[in-house]
C-alpha cells in the first residue's frame, strides 16, 4: 500500500477563538476507484447564520482503492482502520463523541457489482459502529454522481470566497477521477438550461441565504482508468488470462500487466501497426463521442478549476509545477500530447500511459465538453492548502443541510 499525508493550516491555529466561536471537527473518508482518502476538518463557527471558517486539514491517503478488495472485504475494513488513526492523533479526545465520520464512495463503488460494493461497505460500517466516533444515520454510502460533481463546486467555490458573497460570481470545475469525470458551472444563459439532454443535468441547491442552479454531469466509464480500458477494448472483456489489449496510444514495443477494479490486464503496443497522436486520437474519440453533452455555453464566460487527473497528467507532462499548479490553455495539452505521442517508440515517456491520457484528456476537453483551444483552466491540487475534492463541500453539506434538489 502507498501511503501519502499532508497537513496544512488555512490560519495560524486558534486554540482560544474569539467570543461564542466554537471549534468542532468533522471526519470524511474519500472512497475513489484509485485510492481511500481521509479528511480531517477543523472549522470554527462564529455566527450560524454564516457559513464556518476553515481552519486546517489534515489529510493522508492510502493506494489502491477498496474495489481492488472486491473479492477481500475484510481489507476494506483494514484499510479504514489505519486512516481512523490519523482521526485519533488530530481531533481532541474529548471531541471524539461528538465529531461525525462519514464515509462516501464514488466511481470505484459504482462500478463493482452491487453485492461486493456493500461486502465493502458492510465492513467499513463495522469499523465506524466500533469507533469512539459519532456515527451518524447514513454514515457510509454511494455517493450519486450528480452530487460528486455539486460538492466539488461547493469545495472550490467556498475556498476561492465566491461563496461568502453574494455576488453569484463563480467558478466551474473540471475533476477527472479514475471511473468517473464531472463538470459543474453556474450557466449565465437560460439557453444552457433548455438545451440539456435531460433534467439530471440541471440541478438547484440552496446555501444560507443564495440559490444557485448549476449545470452539472458525472461521466461513469469516463474517468481516466475507465477510459484506458475503454480505448484498450478490455471494458468488461472475458479472457482476461490469454488476451492481449493493444493499441497505438502506447509505446510500440511495450508490454506488460496493468490493473484497475481488482482485474488484471495484459496490454501492450501495437508491434507491427500504427503508434503515435493521430491513430492513438481515432480511438481515443470513441470513448467521448456521442457520450458526452456539449454545454451551449462554456467559452470564457466561467473560468473552470481543473483538477484530480487533469492536474496529475499535467505535472507528469511538465506543462505545471507540481506544488504550484498553473494556468493553461487546452492547446498545451494537444501540444504536449502530439509530442509525446509523436516520439515515444525512440523516446519512451516516464509512463507508458502518457500519451493515452494526454491524448483522452485533450478529446474530452475538446471533442468531449467542446471546450476551445484558447480557453484557459486553472490547473489546481489545493486551493488556500486545502483539497480541492468533493470531500469539504460533503463535509459543508453534513453540518448545514444544503439543499439540494
Ligand atoms: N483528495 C484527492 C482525491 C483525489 N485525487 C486524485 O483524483 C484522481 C482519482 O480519483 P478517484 O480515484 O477518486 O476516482 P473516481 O473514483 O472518483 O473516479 C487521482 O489523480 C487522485 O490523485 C486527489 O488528487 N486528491
Amino acid at each position: 500500500m502507498d501511503l501519502t499525508q499532508s497537513m496544512s493550516s488555512l490560519l495560524p491555529s486558534l486554540s482560544r477563538p474569539a467570543n461564542h466561536s466554537r471549534i468542532h471537527y468533522a471526519v470524511m473518508f474519500d472512497v475513489g476507484s484509485t485510492g481511500t482518502r481521509i479528511h480531517v476538518y477543523t472549522f470554527i463557527q462564529s455566527d450560524k447564520e454564516k457559513l464556518p471558517i476553515l481552519d486546517n486539514e489534515m489529510f493522508q491517503s492510502i493506494k489502491p482503492g477498496l474495489s481492488a478488495y472486491a473479492d477481500f472485504p475484510e481489507m476494506a475494513g483494514h484499510t479504514v482502520r489505519m486512516l481512523l488513526k490519523v482521526a485519533k492523533r488530530s481531533v481532541p479526545r474529548v471531541e471524539w463523541k461528538r465529531t461525525p465520520v462519514v464515509l462516501r464512495a464514488t466511481a470505484g463503488l459504482r462500478l463493482l457489482p452491487k453485492q461486493k460494493a456493500h461486502a465493502l461497505l458492510d465492513q467499513v460500517q463495522s469499523v465506524f459502529d466500533e469507533s469512539p466516533f459519532l456515527v451518524p444515520d447514513n454514515s457510509v454510502s454511494i455517493m450519486d454522481g450528480t452530487n460528486e460533481g455539486i460538492l466539488a463546486w461547493i469545495t472550490v467555490n467556498f475556498l476561492t470566497g465566491h461563496l461568502q458573497t453574494q455576488t453569484q460570481k463563480t467558478v466551474g470545475i473540471l475533476d477527472l477521477g479514475g471511473g468517473s469525470t464531472q463538470i459543474t458551472f453556474l450557466p449565465k444563459l437560460r439557453k444552457t438550461f433548455e438545451s440539456v439532454p435531460s433534467e439530471d443535468y440541471v440541478v438547484r441547491f440552496d446555501i444560507l441565504n443564495s440559490t444557485f442552479e448549476l449545470y452539472t454531469f458525472s461521466y461513469l466509464g469516463n474517468g481516466l482508468m475507465a477510459a484506458r480500458l475503454a480505448t484498450l477494448g478490455a471494458l468488461g472483456a472475458e479472457g482476461l488470462d490469454w488476451q492481449v489489449f493493444k493499441s497505438s496510444c502506447l509505446p510500440k514495443k511495450f508490454k506488460d500487466e496493468w490493473s484497475f477494479g481488482g482485474l488484471t490486464y495484459q496490454v501492450s503496443g501495437d508491434p507491427e501497426g500504427l503508434s503515435g497522436y493521430k491513430p492513438c486520437y481515432q480511438e481515443v474519440v470513441k470513448v467521448v463521442k456521442g457520450v458526452i453533452h456539449q454545454p451551449h455555453e462554456l467559452q470564457d464566460n466561467n473560468l473552470f478549476y481543473a483538477f484530480s487527473y487533469y492536474y496529475d497528467r499535467a505535472v507528469d507532462a511538465g506543462l505545471i509545477d507540481g506544488e504550484q499548479g498553473g494556468r493553461l490553455e487546452v492547446r498545451d495539452f494537444k501540444k504536449r500530447a502530439k509530442e509525446i505521442c509523436n516520439k515515444m517508440t525512440k523516446s519512451p515517456p516516464s509512463s507508458p500511459f502518457l500519451c493515452l491520457d494526454l491524448t483522452y484528456i485533450t478529446c474530452l476537453l475538446k471533442d468531449g465538453f467542446g471546450f476551445k483551444d484558447s480557453t484557459e483552466l486553472q490547473l489546481t491540487k489545493k486551493v488556500k492548502n486545502v483539497e480541492a475534492s468533493w470531500a469539504l463541500g460533503a463535509t459543508l453539506k453534513h453540518f448545514h443541510d444544503l439543499k439540494i434538489h
